[in-house]
């Protein structure tokens, strides 16, 4: 069932176009990521939606109810930024009270909703701590219970992960997801970081230039991009055209096709297979833990292959001739304008 729906948004600063007619669904309960570049409009169709910024035409409606007039206080929203923003002389506890004082409940109950939500974040050892004495995890992890203290009807989370160092953010990743899964609560992430649109989103949409282009779940945009923007800007595919893919296999092509280097199978093709098979030569090897990165090349195409690498198992040197087999239904083709 939607949950969210935004129609026809459209916002212009001067005479640049931001947003360019967004429309979108979102289900309820759903973790929806806002996947792009830089200075794709990604952040200011999440104000939007909180009402920190006003389009200028389009509706927005949130459990069935049009919110594009309302105050954003009066949308029942919550948003994590990038940058926590919390109050630094206030403990933890008192951070995530200022929200429910405001709302005028009683002590008890205010206290009975952060114990609940600090054990949603594994912060209950932390109530009485004040930021500064708080990991850059730790503090992310108070903003996101500050804004779940207050059970909002929609979560908007704008870069909640891009502050922190690899490792924590990695982890953070995880139990994010983790956290929305037990709360249920439906969810639009912003990043411009594929890995994490692609372990966080139930569904992403891509954008480019204020528009969506694809909006699909996760492995249909990996291995199913809807054009080359798309293509080019998630994972690490092997993106021949036409030209380039028939010379590889030898046979006439006419689209460009998007190959992902683990769909190159280093050996001979199986008998009686439609699997296409070229004679290549290994240009560079990369050994990276499980998997062995090689660029090759193949009658002057070069491309990237990837494999499995077991223990004890030599990778092929620069140099070194071998075949390769292409399976063409694991790869992805377009239509070439
Ligand atoms: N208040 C403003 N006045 C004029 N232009 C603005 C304003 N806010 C944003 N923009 C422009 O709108 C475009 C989209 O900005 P936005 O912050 O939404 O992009 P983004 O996709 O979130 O980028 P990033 O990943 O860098 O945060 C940018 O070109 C930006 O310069």
């Amino acid at each position: 069932m939607t949950y969210l729906d935004l129609s026809a948004i459209g916002l212009r600063y001067g005479d640049n176009v931001i947003l360019d007619g967004i429309d979108l669904s979102v289900e309820q309960g759903e973790m929806h990521v806002l996947l792009g570049p830089s200075g794709c409009g990604k952040t200011t169709l999440l104000r939007s939606i909180a009402g920190l910024v006003q389009p200028d035409r389009g509706a927005i409606h949130l459990a069935g109810r049009a919110i594009e007039m309302l105050h954003p206080k009066d949308r029942g929203i919550g948003m994590v930024f990038q940058h926590y923003a919390l109050f630094p002389n206030m403990t933890v506890r008192q951070n995530l009270a200022f929200g429910l004082e405001q709302r005028r409940l009683v002590r008890k109950v205010i206290d009975e909703k952060i114990d609940a939500v600090l054990e949603i974040v594994s912060l209950q050892n932390k109530a009485d701590a004040r930021p500064r004495q708080l990991s850059g995890g730790q503090k992310q992890r108070v903003a996101l219970a500050r804004a779940l203290v207050l059970e909002p009807s929609l979560l908007l989370l704008d870069e909640p992960l891009s502050a922190l160092d690899a490792q924590i953010r990695k982890r953070l990743r995880d139990e994010l997801k983790r956290i929305q899964r037990r709360t249920g609560l439906t969810s639009i992430l912003v990043t411009h970081d594929q890995d994490e649109a692609l372990s966080l989103g139930d569904r992403i949409s891509v954008m480019n230039n204020g528009r969506i282009t694809q909006t699909a779940s996760g492995p249909e945009i990996f291995y199913r991009p809807a054009d080359l923007f798309v293509a080019k800007f998630i994972g690490n595919a092997n993106i021949l055209t036409a030209a380039e893919f028939s010379r590889l296999i030898g046979r006439d092509f006419d689209q460009t096709a998007i190959i992902h280097p683990h769909v190159f199978k280093i050996g001979k093709a199986s008998e009686g297979s439609n699997l296409f098979e070229v004679a290549a030569t290994v240009v560079e090897t990369v050994a990276a833990g499980n998997v062995v990165r090689y660029v090759m090349q193949a009658n002057g195409i070069m491309f990237n292959v990837e494999a499995q690498s077991a223990m004890n198992e030599e990778c092929l040197a620069a140099g070194t001739g071998t075949t390769l087999s292409i399976n063409p239904s694991n790869g992805h083709f377009l239509k070439e304008n």
